[in-house]
């Protein structure tokens, strides 16, 4: 499970937790983490600094030597000066083999990770200068996540799932449940927001993850394996889903290990062993 997927909790959750962490949640201070959990549970908005300007026209996100070095044991470099340039409205797929560096790519655009050198701008703003709550609040309101096993609340409902993510994002109860029906409407599962996700299907419980990413109108998509636990027809139709997003203006970072996956994409690169080089 990768970083940023750890900031979810999934149906293998403890009974006993009634709400997920999100993005919004502080990712290496429990405390904080445990704070956002309990407003969130109580439907209270969560307060993060608002960071970032949705009207920034410039690049979403820029790399310039990017480096992740785990001193271990074993120290592993994970990232060998990466540079990449996603722009507003680009689909891009990340592909590369086990260990290769994806999950580090995720968790370093997810704003959970910060390169070891290098620089990394997120909407013109240098995040090596950013606090852990300004991150987790830039997170909350710009990025929506998308993963492979879905993390859904077993015992909340569609609808308040995926109204959750506006918890995290500030938004008011009032606020949240437009937006989180109208997202429901949008990946066309109006007709299920009252069941809970252990009545969907696999395609159906993507859709609605898928839901609660973009509810909030993120400015960038990450999603991890988005098709990893689905089959081929439920796959097709989640980068259908993806391919209306991406014609919407929506800005996607797909990783995956999957070629035919990643042909989805409007643009890939390949990573391995930390180095990334341009797909023709
Ligand atoms: N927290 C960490 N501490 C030490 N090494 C790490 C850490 N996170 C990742 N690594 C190492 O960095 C390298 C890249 O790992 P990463 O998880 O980014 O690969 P990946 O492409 O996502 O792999 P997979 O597809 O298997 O999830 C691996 O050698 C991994 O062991």
């Amino acid at each position: 499970m990768s970083g940023v997927e750890e900031l979810f909790r999934d149906e293998a959750a403890a009974p006993s937790k009634t709400v997920a962490s999100a993005p919004g949640a502080a990712e290496s201070t429990p405390a904080s983490a445990t704070a956002a959990d309990e407003a969130a549970a109580a439907s209270i908005p969560v307060e993060r600094p608002d960071i970032g300007d949705p009207a920034f026209s410039g690049p979403i996100a820029e790399l310039t030597g990017v480096t992740r070095f785990f001193p271990g044991p074993p120290p592993v470099n994970a990232l060998r000066g990466v540079d990449l340039t996603v722009d507003r409205g680009d689909y891009l797929a990340i592909i590369g083999p086990s260990g290769s560096g994806k999950s580090t790519m995720l968790n370093t655009l997810g704003l959970l990770d910060r390169p070891s050198t290098g620089t990394f701008l997120f909407e013109g703003i240098d995040v090596a200068g950013l606090s852990e709550d300004e991150r987790a609040g830039l997170r909350a309101r710009a990025i929506g996540f998308v993963f492979q096993s879905f993390h859904l609340m077993p015992t909340r409902t569609v609808l308040e799932n995926v109204m959750l993510a506006g918890t995290y994002a500030g938004l008011t109860r009032e606020e949240r449940e437009p937006l989180a029906r109208r997202a429901l409407d949008r990946v066309r599962l109006s007709h299920r927001i009252d069941s809970t996700p252990n009545t969907l299907s696999g395609g159906e419980r993507q859709r609605v993850a898928i839901a609660r990413a973009v509810c909030t109108s993120p400015r960038l998509l990450l999603a991890d394996e988005p098709t990893g636990n689905l089959d081929r027809a439920n796959s097709r139709a989640i980068m259908e889903l993806f391919d209306e997003l991406s014609a919407d203006g929506l800005t996607i970072v797909m990783i995956t290990h999957d070629e035919a996956v990643a042909q989805a994409a409007g643009r890939r690169v390949r990573i391995n062993d930390g180095e990334l080089t341009v797909i023709e």
